[in-house]
């Protein structure tokens, strides 16, 4: 809390206009957190993405890992990825974010970068599979990375840093209006993993 505005973190808007972005900071202590980096990276089951951009096949460094409810088929990069399901940590991570934010999420995408030359290009989650407008909690553990967004008419951006622990929602108009990225850097030498809890919506899947 900020002594001059007697909101608390968690309330204020980090976008100026068209979306919503939460910042809660850390829900957890820093070795609490610390336990969680160690869990996720030994029990996930990472594989390099695999994307297909301008008809050519992309193997990132950066590794990724898919869990759901049901066995979700989802769709992004133009390849087609199946959810495993939850393992024990997940299902606690996702009741906390279900807890702190006021939605529900059915699925989980995972990023783990090893250091701080891994990181995302501006995008945005904006996938058919997805709830239109659906909140996408963002929770973090490991190094901490600077997060940014960009509005796609003004381009102004807005930076924030994610920290060991911590949750932050984005929702809304937000992935209609504004890309978000993990810039690289050069000053983190250790690894991050990021959650990001979401709602698929149910379809006829074969
Ligand atoms: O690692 C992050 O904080 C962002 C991940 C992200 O934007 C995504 O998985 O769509
Ligand atoms: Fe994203």
């Amino acid at each position: 809390m900020d002594l001059f505005n007697d909101q608390p973190e968690s309330q204020i808007n980090l976008l100026p206009h068209n979306g919503t972005v939460h910042y809660y900071g850390a829900l957890m202590t820093q070795s609490e957190a610390h336990d969680y980096l160690n869990k996720l990276l030994e029990t996930i089951a990472w594989k390099n993405d695999e994307a297909i951009i301008f008809g050519k096949l992309i193997i990132t460094k950066r590794k990724v890992a898919w869990y759901g409810d049901s066995r979700f088929k989802y769709t992004y990069s133009n390849t087609t990825k199946e959810a495993l399901p939850w393992t024990n940590e997940l299902l606690q991570l996702k009741a906390l974010a279900e807890e702190t934010t006021g939605e529900t999420y059915n699925s989980c995408l995972l990023n783990l970068y090893h250091d701080g030359s891994e990181g995302m290009a501006w995008h945005s989650d904006g996938e058919k599979d997805l709830k239109k407008n659906g909140a996408i909690a963002s929770m973090s553990f490991g190094a901490e990375r600077k997060f940014a967004f960009k509005s796609k008419h003004t381009k102004e951006t807005i930076t924030t840093i994610l920290q060991n622990g911590s949750l932050l929602v984005m929702k809304d108009e937000t992935q209609t209006h504004w890309l978000h990225r993990l810039p690289p850097t050069k000053l983190v030498s250790k690894p991050r993993v990021n959650l990001t809890f979401r709602t698929i919506v149910m379809k006829e899947q074969p």
